[in-house]
């Protein structure tokens, strides 16, 4: 499992300036969505070959006592409480403020790993700015500049460093691991009990045994699934009870172990900031998704076709899978939903042989010559495929720097289509070949290389001159 870094700090410490920065790289795979949040509070990120997951608390008011600062403080307190490594943020500007002590009294009592940032410092001596904020007790501060990059790798490769790399799990399951996530209260606890409730559940711990075990294995339909329990599920009598409620850490680390996302929504409410990070990771994440619109029951004829409207274009980046409208409540439309479950699997699991990649795409050019951008035109010789879930098409040629977005999601819907696939994204690499004259003559290496190329054309000369 990827570790997961926490992000906490006062308002206006530099959080999110620091999120960005760690989770920039992969901004650009998921950039300009219609729809899709700037403001992000979950992300990937990547140090060397070591990749995390990011959180960003938000402003944290650790004094609220009530209301949603109070809600905030809660959850961010719960996220610091799972994280794998506390990173805490103070600001090299400001000094030692008050509110710095009491965040730091609370995170010390989590006995999380514990980071003491000290931000905004560029252009500042670090001795001398990290001097105040040893009285936090934390240890050494690492003195960083969030918005200008200093410090920061070295910052996260400590924070990571007693984690060992997620070594690749090379056994493939050849049935769905399925995450059911979504903000608190929107119904994945009553989903879980339509679900799990009258099928066979195939090993389930008892209450009171072991509190790690989050697989739950049942069979539905004769086919088998695995639900990865992101709220602590127990069995309680006839009914699964969630012993925990929403936990974001949790969630991020379930839909980077799932198959499948199935992303609830709640159909009463407007889609909310928090359900709009959510989609935005599943979307990162790359894993295949199937969208449920719970609460339907509760929802009069036209209000149905308004908030359908409304939820397709707010999640109008989600377009590539199933929305279902369910009701978790009384068990309707939850077949329909393991239908998209299969199907959505089956795509991101899908085997694209190289040669028929490589006709589609030839067929592709054929019909719509990639057009020319400066003296060249770029050429694609032939495709292959680089991984699942989601599938990944790798195309090599030349020239291909000079490929316009368009072309490229021209390429990737050609792909989609002729796959049929429903319910994952697809991603479409290219991948530069040598040129192809760079190879004929290697350029001499050492000196003896080179006195045994001269001779060799003086050879030339001779045999052929
Ligand atoms: N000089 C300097 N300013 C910074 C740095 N990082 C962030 N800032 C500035 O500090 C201000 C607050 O930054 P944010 O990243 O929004 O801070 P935040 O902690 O996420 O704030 P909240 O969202 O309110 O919790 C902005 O004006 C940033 O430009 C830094 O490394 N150096
Ligand atoms: N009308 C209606 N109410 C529902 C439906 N599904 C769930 N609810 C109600 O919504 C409330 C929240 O449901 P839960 O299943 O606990 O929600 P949750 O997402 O698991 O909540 P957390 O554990 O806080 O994350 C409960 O009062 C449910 O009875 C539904 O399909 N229709």
């Amino acid at each position: 499992m990827k570790p997961t870094l926490v992000l906490v700090g006062r308002p206006n410490v530099g959080k999110s300036t620091l999120f960005n920065r760690l989770t920039r790289s992969r901004d650009a795979l998921v950039a300009d969505l219609p729809g899709l949040t700037r403001d992000r509070h979950y992300g990937h990120g990547r140090v060397g070959d070591r990749p995390y997951l990011v959180v960003d608390t938000g402003g944290f008011e650790p004094v609220a006592k009530d209301g949603i600062l109070h809600e905030m403080a809660r959850q961010t307190l719960q996220a610091v409480a799972e994280a794998d490594a506390i990173v805490f943020l103070v600001d090299a500007r400001q000094g030692l403020a008050a509110q710095d002590k009491i965040i730091a009294d609370q995170l010390r009592k989590m006995g999380r790993p514990l980071f003491l940032a000290v931000n905004k410092a560029e252009g500042m001596r670090r001795d001398v700015v990290a001097a105040e904020f040893y009285e936090l007790g934390l240890g050494d501060p690492l003195v960083i500049s969030g918005a200008h990059g200093e410090g920061v790798h070295d910052l996260v490769e400590l924070a990571l460093e007693s984690f060992p790399l997620d070594e690749v799990d090379e056994e493939e399951d050849d049935h769905p691991k399925i995450a059911i996530v979504g903000r608190p209260n929107v119904g994945k606890s009553t989903l879980v009990n339509s679900l799990l409730g009258e099928e066979r559940v195939i090993a389930f711990d008892q209450p009171g045994t072991t509190r790690d075990s989050i697989y739950i294995d049942f069979e539905r339909d004769s086919k088998y699934y695995t639900l990865i329990d992101t709220a602590g599920i127990r069995k309680r009598g006839k009914v699964f009870e969630a012993i925990e409620k929403f936990s974001v850490v949790k969630t991020l680390q379930a839909v980077e172990d799932a198959n499948v996302v199935v992303l609830v929504l709640d159909a009463r409410q407007d889609v909310s900031e928090q359900d709009a990070h959510i989609a935005g990771f599943i979307l990162e994440s790359g894993r295949a998704l199937v969208v449920a619109v719970n609460k339907w029951d509760d929802l009069s004829a036209d209000r149905r076709e308004v908030v359908k409207s409304d939820i397709a274009r707010k999640l109008q980046f989600l377009d590539f899978a199933k929305f279902h409208y369910i009701s978790a409540l009384q068990g309707s439309g939850v077949g329909g939903l393991f239908k998209s479950i299969d199907g959505a699997y089956a795509s991101a699991m899908i085997k694209m042989p190289t040669p028929r990649l490589t006709r589609i795409l030839m067929e592709a050019t054929t019909q719509h010559q990639p057009p020319k951008s400066g003296p060249f035109r770029p050429k694609l010789r032939y495709a292959h495929q680089g991984g699942s879930n989601p599938p990944l098409v790798i195309i090599h040629g030349t020239s291909l720097s000079s490929l316009s977005a368009s072309y490229k999601r021209y390429l990737e819907s050609t792909f989609r289509q002729a796959f049929e696939l429903t319910g994952t994204p697809l991603r479409v690499q290219f991948k530069q070949g040598h040129n192809p004259f760079a190879d004929r003559v290697p350029a001499p290496k050492t000196e003896a290389d080179e006195k045994r190329a001269h001779r060799q054309r003086r050879r030339g000369r001779k045999l052929y001159g």
